[in-house]
């Protein structure tokens, strides 16, 4: 049976058959610590331009389900920030918990959120996501903080398609849905060199970390919990703390784009 969260193939043992997990250099997520992260005033604002046109399907892929954005041309893109050139959206996806004191995969001076979103990029310099993902600087994610609150109603849509995907492998047409509407009023971010978060672990994510969290109600998380890890007909694994803990910084400098 391949890696998975579960106490016989989850994230301590992926060094099996991932040993860039133990030995990586430059390993995701990470605790942030803002007080040790430098502001650069070189950082530029982030910049993010959606086609909500481009949403192409939504997946439960055994792990974590995704929303699959048509990536064949420039018309979904993430440029600014702490990159140089054009990245293309590709998909975004959550980790969560199975309770609501935890579930992110980046933490805060230790603090756990109960969920976090990753919109995944690559970089335009390469010919498509799977050869960029084997770059140092193939691919950028966005991640933002979920924090316990009122009711998100830019969640809902993505929740009410949830019901199609609940098995491993089962997928449906997600159609017009616009990411942007899923990130917080500041895009102030903190940014460090990574790693995918997932097997296979590849050492090519700048990653983008927002500071401010947007809200999810506990009701709203419920619905995250009632997927399956597992397939149909298979015995029953609700889809909850799919989350890497967080890996040794190993010297890297964490910066801010604010004070
Ligand atoms: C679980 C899923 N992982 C991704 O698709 C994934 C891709 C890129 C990034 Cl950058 C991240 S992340 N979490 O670092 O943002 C996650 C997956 C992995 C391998 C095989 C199948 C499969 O479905
Ligand atoms: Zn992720």
């Amino acid at each position: 049976h391949g890696w998975g969260y579960g106490p016989t193939n989850g994230p301590d043992t992926w060094a099996e058959e991932f040993p860039v997990a133990n030995d990586g250099p430059r390993q995701s997520p990470i605790n942030i610590i803002p007080k040790e992260a430098k502001y650069d005033s070189s950082l530029k604002p982030l910049k993010l331009r959606y086609d909500p046109s481009n949403a192409k399907g939504i997946l439960n892929n055994g792990h974590s389900f995704q929303v699959d954005y048509v990536d064949d041309t420039d018309s979904s893109t993430l440029t600014g920030g702490p990159i140089s050139g054009k990245y293309r959206l590709k998909q975004f996806h959550f980790h969560w918990g199975s309770s609501d004191d935890r579930g992110s995969e980046h933490t805060v001076n230790g603090i756990k959120y109960p969920c976090e979103l990753h919109l995944v990029h690559w970089n335009t310099k390469y010919p498509s996501f799977g050869e960029a993902a084997n770059q140092p600087d193939g691919l950028a994610v966005v991640g933002v903080f979920l924090k316990i609150g009122a009711a998100n109603p830019r969640l809902q849509k993505v929740l009410d398609a949830l019901d199609g995907i609940k098995t491993k492998g089962k997928q449906t047409t997600f159609s017009n849905f616009d990411p942007k509407t899923l990130l917080p009023g500041s895009l102030d971010y903190w940014t460090y060199e990574g790693s995918l978060t997932t097997p296979p672990l590849l050492e090519s994510v700048t990653w983008i970390v927002l500071k401010e969290p947007v809200s999810v109600s506990a009701t709203q998380m419920t619905k995250f919990r009632n997927l399956l890890f597992s397939g149909e007909g298979e015995n029953p694994c609700f889809m909850m703390d799919n989350c890497r803990p967080p890996q040794p910084l190993k010297g890297r400098q964490v910066r801010a784009s604010f004070k």
